[in-house]
């Protein structure tokens, strides 16, 4: 008999948020394998993007076990190792924060590339991560104020792609776009999951999206009567014969 694969992400009894006497997430358990879609919902403010924050190593939690691919987090932020920063990719709500205002669109998508691979390498890879996720090669040479948000969150997303990432973390990624350029991307995030086996972790508020993307939602909960709110998580698989996004 063989062991059961380690889940790509898991993320164990995770107490986190900004206070430590008064955390966001209390204990949230939540594994995500390889080659599985995981929806996260729940109401404003209950710590989806904190929890998206500590998946990604972005955040320290202040107790609890974050493992990619069955390796304990050894750092966060920039003081995690390489392998393991990489190994996660994330898109955020908000690509005009996220990506860095003095970057044409080439370099903001080649920059991951820079620490391993030749600038001409970088280049030409990034050129075929921005046609993979539709930008024109016209726009490559614009930064971020010379776009839309759509096109700028496509460059987020090429470049969370770049370093080949085993689990990819989708903070409200489509949360800014209209419904053609949401369906564009979940499209672009699906062939590279199906192309790489990698697994995602997309927070939203658009259930139905969710729940047609993922194959299973779970929900952080809000429970009344506590100042903060405190997660548990409740499980729901994928909405049945619908597996296209709207
Ligand atoms: N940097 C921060 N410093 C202090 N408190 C914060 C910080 N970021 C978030 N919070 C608080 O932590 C709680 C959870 O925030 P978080 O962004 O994780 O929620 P969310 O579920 O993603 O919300 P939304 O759906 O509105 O994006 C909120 O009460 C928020 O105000």
């Amino acid at each position: 008999m063989t062991a059961a694969p380690h889940p790509a992400l898991e993320l164990r009894e995770i107490t986190a948020g900004y206070q430590r006497r008064a955390p966001v997430l209390r204990q949230v358990s939540l594994s995500v394998h390889e080659g599985e879609a995981v929806g996260l919902l729940g109401p404003s403010g209950c710590g989806k993007s904190t929890l998206a924050k500590v998946a990604a190593l972005l955040h320290r939690p202040y107790a609890g076990t974050v493992r990619i691919g069955g390796e304990a987090a050894r750092g966060w932020r920039h003081r995690a190792p390489r392998a393991q920063r990489t190994a996660v990719g994330v898109v955020f709500q908000q690509p005009r924060l996220a990506a860095d205002p003095r970057l044409t669109l080439a370099a903001l998508i080649a920059e991951p590339l820079r620490a391993t691979v030749r600038a001409a390498e970088a280049a030409g890879r990034a050129a075929e991560l921005a046609e993979a996720v539709g930008l024109g090669g016209d726009l490559l040479g614009r930064r971020p104020h010379e776009v839309s948000d759509g096109q700028l969150q496509r460059a987020c997303l090429a470049r969370a792609l770049a370093l080949r990432p085993r689990v990819l973390v989708c903070d409200e990624m489509t949360a800014m776009l209209d419904a053609s350029t949401t369906a564009a991307l979940v499209a672009v995030v699906e062939d590279y999951r199906r192309r790489s086996g990698a697994a995602l972790l997309a927070v939203g508020h658009d259930r139905t999206l969710l729940e047609r993307w993922c194959d299973r939602t779970v929900e952080l909960d809000q429970q009344s009567g506590t100042r903060r709110c405190t997660a548990a998580l409740r499980s729901a698989p994928r909405a049945p014969a619908d597996t296209t996004a709207g």
